[in-house]
């Protein structure tokens, strides 16, 4: 199996725009922590996802960028903590993975997803923008027109750059991929 088909089965890959992140925030409750406020949420008890892993708020970022910039490169580093070496498989539609954080006494859950960076997926891409809380902006440090190329998602999707258009807060960073990973 692929590397990149290996980690879509083991997160649960989505294949539609209208699949919700928050099918992973359901609680024990029922209640979809993540849109039930439209945005980060603090439930007054933990929450628990289906992966397992109490939390007490949900956040949904965005990895995006060209293709092979190493948006699932940075991903499994950063959840696994290993580095993806070897022949490059390009990322099909989208993915996500969780990661719960303890910060101070908070159980932080990001669910970060993958976009494919191929131009021919962004119309299914740019669909799940719109609830995310940040877009993590990844351009290859050896290839100019990458970082260029954020600037025109930046435009597409927001007026200004760093000043969003949609309805809550969300961050926006420009971030170097390539770079000492390995
Ligand atoms: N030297 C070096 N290579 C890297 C680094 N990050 C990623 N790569 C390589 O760059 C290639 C592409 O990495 P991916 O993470 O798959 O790129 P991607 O942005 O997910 O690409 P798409 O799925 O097509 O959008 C792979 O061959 C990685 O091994 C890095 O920090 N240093």
């Amino acid at each position: 199996m692929s590397r990149k088909k290996a980690l879509k089965g083991a997160k649960g890959a989505s294949k539609s725009p209208k699949a919700s992140p928050c099918k992973d925030g359901v609680g024990k409750s029922g209640k979809c922590a993540v849109a039930a406020s439209g945005g980060a949420v603090h439930p007054s008890a933990p929450s628990i996802s289906t992966s397992g892993g109490f939390y007490d708020v949900a956040f949904k970022v965005m990895l995006v960028g060209d293709s092979g910039v190493g948006k699932t490169c940075l991903l499994v580093r950063f959840k696994d903590g290993a580095f993806l070496a070897g022949s490059f498989i390009s990322t099909v539609g989208i993915d996500f993975r969780n990661k719960v954080l303890n910060i101070d006494t908070i159980k932080v859950k990001l669910q970060i997803w993958d976009t494919a960076g191929q131009e021919r997926f962004r119309s299914v891409t740019h669909a799940y923008y719109r609830d995310a809380h940040a877009l993590l902006l990844l351009y290859d440090v050896t290839n100019k027109g990458s970082f260029d190329n954020i600037r025109v998602v930046l435009l597409a999707n927001w007026v200004t750059p760093y000043h969003p258009v949609s309805s809550h807060d969300g961050a926006r960073s420009p971030s170097r991929g390539r770079l000492g990973l390995c």
